[in-house]
């Protein structure tokens, strides 16, 4: 491209403003993304949409934590869309998604999970056959095997050792798979073992995709001849030239039976030709220059248009020298505690390189009476998630981890990332300040640099990266933060309103959708003679509940048992504990104390939000207090829902809670059609 061409597109890509001009055909698609509070697209969306939309292989690179899993989550599900009225017909997985970490893989299955609850809220019929699963190390076979067989899942996201266990058991048939995505790509390319493993996917893709054309899809072309024919005129010499055949030769001739969508932040030269030769015909999706080109200060300059740095982490260093007897271990430690009295961050993550090392900071900053918490990979899986769950409700303020949350995890609240240890390279040093400075938010980071590092600081990150050295005062950077926080916290006000106003639209938008939804619990009347036992599934965790893994049935999925003497109140919404920072571990007390709480809180802070919000409250608070008094009658020693007013609270709460209440037994209970009885 020449390069006025190459100008006239910039100024093009920098026109858009709305995920509306990004090929995304789908009303109800863009609309969820509104809901969700995404509006306006990112460089890599901007980039990266439009040619995933066209079915080409493509290598993308952006800055860290500028929307990468939004960008090739749209693709992925515009295609399903796209395709919806013959995705019921085939019970095999469509869509695979790799990942490097567990923590990465659960996050990313978490915001499809998201992207397809706001999607099916606003129109039920679109995608009703697609679910995602969760397939990674440390949870048990059994139930991923049981989930592919029983629940047909389309879209499976899983780390590399369960995926390839589950394709060589034959659990995972990939014979349907259109989309291959990987995550953190260069990692998964660059490390020898994944390596290994990701040709393995590669080949059975290939093998499992051809194989298929002449099993699973035979009803599918016979059905779709007539189309076949005009589409591939030049290819169907003879009328009787069996539909295999045809479409057989149209995939050999296409060569691309499935794309595949690789991104990371990092690509290190030598990698991306290996890649671009494993990916055969692949564009690559540079918006690191369109990232640098938006910020003046690096406009024109065509070399540091490569610039990974992002202008909202600043970057300082400190050297470690020695002093006296003490030990650099004792140096770098009072490094750190000096720091972290000094900067007043909201929630800190330090790396660290080996596992001794990160238990004794621990212990150190623990000694302290620090909110301290460490992870690394040689944790029992219970115990890495219930790390991350600390983390994520912001429970805790400092972790320690090794490059286990180097790449991917996405925790707003995070604004100090400290390394500890000189990082192995380049690349993970961007990967590891990165997970601050989420989405142009500010933040900082801070290397502490021995003095036998020096040359390799020198060689591999000051040439590359913006490093100053640690200021004596840090009141500009502490006023800094507090902003970030105060922002961070009206961004979730202001969400939650705006989250009302377009719960009403839909609601109104998709009542006749609603309506076609059929034997929903709602739809029936039943009559209580005597009970029934009901489990509550939170909707955001179903991937816990699904397992039989001990720690989060325990914590995330105990069923409710309301017996004869329950009450109903507010305590029923525990769910809005999330904005909880309290550090109490006992779950059951603090969420009973907390929501009771809650109502109260949100009756002030009612007042500040528009009136449409401040009606859906009304309505919500009038649920609760309409049924409060309400006792049930029934004193069943067995604690069945024995009433009807209880379980009718329950099916109105599941839209403030999101959760499900299954009913796992009826005992006597006799249903008939609501419809009749009104
Ligand atoms: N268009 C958008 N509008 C608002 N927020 C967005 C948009 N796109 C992404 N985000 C938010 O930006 C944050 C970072 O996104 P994401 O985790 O996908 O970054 P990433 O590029 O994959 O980062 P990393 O390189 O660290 O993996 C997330 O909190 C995400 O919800």
């Amino acid at each position: 491209m020449n390069q006025e061409n190459n100008f006239n597109t910039e100024i093009q890509h920098k026109q858009i403003k709305s995920f509306h001009q990004l090929k995304l055909s789908c009303g109800d698609y863009l609309r969820a993304l509104e809901k969700l509070h995404f509006t306006e697209p990112t460089p890599i969306q901007i980039l990266s949409i439009p040619e995933g939309l066209t079915e080409k292989n493509i290598i993308a690179q952006a800055k860290a934590g500028t929307g990468k899993t939004l960008a090739f989550s749209s693709i992925i599900l515009e295609k399903l869309i796209n395709r919806r009225q013959t995705i019921f017909q085939d019970s095999n997985p469509l869509v695979l998604i790799i990942l490097p970490t567990r923590e990465l893989a659960i996050q990313v299955f978490e915001f499809i999970q998201q992207l397809l609850k706001a999607l099916n809220a606003i129109n039920p019929n679109l995608l009703p056959y697609v679910n995602c699963g969760i397939f990674i190390g440390g949870l048990p076979l059994q139930d991923d095997r049981r989930n592919l067989k029983i629940q047909h899942v389309k879209i499976i996201i899983g780390t590399i050792g369960r995926v390839v266990a589950l394709i060589k058991e034959n659990s995972l048939v990939l014979s349907s798979i259109n989309t291959l995505v990987l995550d953190e790509a260069d990692k998964l390319m660059g490390q020898k073992d994944f390596y290994k493993h990701i040709t393995f996917i590669f080949d059975s893709l290939n093998k499992q995709t051809l194989n298929n054309i002449s099993v699973n899809s035979q009803q599918d072309i016979n059905n779709n001849l007539e189309e076949l024919k005009q589409q591939e005129q030049t290819l169907i010499q003879d009328e009787k030239e069996s539909a295999f055949e045809v479409l057989q030769r149209r995939k050999k001739n296409l060569k691309l039976p499935v794309q595949y969508l690789a991104y990371s932040a990092t690509y290190p030269d030598d990698l991306k030709q290996k890649m671009e030769k494993l990916m055969e015909t692949s564009v690559f999706v540079d918006a690191i220059q369109l990232q640098n080109q938006s910020n003046s200060e690096t406009e024109n300059k065509e070399n540091e248009n490569r610039d990974l740095n992002l202008e909202n982490i600043i970057q300082y260093r400190v050297d470690v020298k020695q002093e006296g007897n003490i030990s650099v271990t004792k140096q770098k430690i009072n490094i750190l505690t000096d720091i972290l009295k000094q900067i007043k961050f909201n929630q800190a993550i330090i790396f660290y390189n080996d596992k001794i090392k990160g238990e004794n900071i621990f212990s150190e900053l623990k000694a302290q009476n620090y909110s301290v918490i460490f992870i690394h990979g040689d944790q029992t899986q219970a115990d890495r998630i219930k790390v991350m769950n600390q983390i994520r409700r912001n429970k805790t303020q400092i972790i320690i981890s090794t490059d286990l949350l180097s790449r991917g995890i996405d925790i707003t609240t995070i604004d100090l990332v400290i390394n500890y240890d000189v990082p192995s390279s380049v690349e993970t040093y961007y990967h590891r300040i990165g997970r601050t400075g989420r989405y142009g938010r500010f933040g900082i980071s801070v290397i502490l640099v021995q003095q036998n590092e020096e040359n390799f600081i020198q060689q591999n990150i000051i040439h590359f990266c913006r490093l100053q050295d640690l200021p004596q005062n840090f009141s500009d950077i502490n006023i800094k933060l507090q902003q970030k926080l105060a922002d961070l916290n009206q961004d979730t006000h202001l969400k939650q309103s705006q989250d009302q106003i377009l719960d009403t639209k839909e609601k109104s938008l998709s009542s006749n959708q609603k309506k076609n939804q059929k034997n929903t619990p709602q739809n029936y009347h039943h009559e209580f003679t005597q009970g029934i036992l009901m489990k509550e599934v939170d909707v955001n965790e179903k991937f816990y509940d699904e397992s039989t893994f001990k720690y989060f049935e325990e914590e995330e999925c105990s069923p409710i048992l309301l017996n004869g003497q329950t009450e109903l109140s507010g305590s029923m919404f525990s769910d809005e504990d999330d904005m909880d920072n309290d550090d109490d571990d006992d779950n059951q007390l603090e969420d009973e104390d907390y929501s009771n709480e809650n109502i109260n809180i949100e009756a002030e802070q009612e007042s500040n939000h528009t009136n449409l919000g401040a009606n859906l409250k009304d309505e919500k608070q009038n649920k609760i207090f309409d049924k409060k008094g309400h006792i049930c009658e029934d004193k069943s020693e067995w604690g069945f829902l024995s009433c009807s007013v209880c379980y009718d609270f329950l099916l109105e709460s599941e839209h403030y809670l999101n959760k499900k209440f299954e009913i796992i037994k009826y005992f006597n209970v006799k249903k008939s059609k609501k419809d009749k009885i009104d």
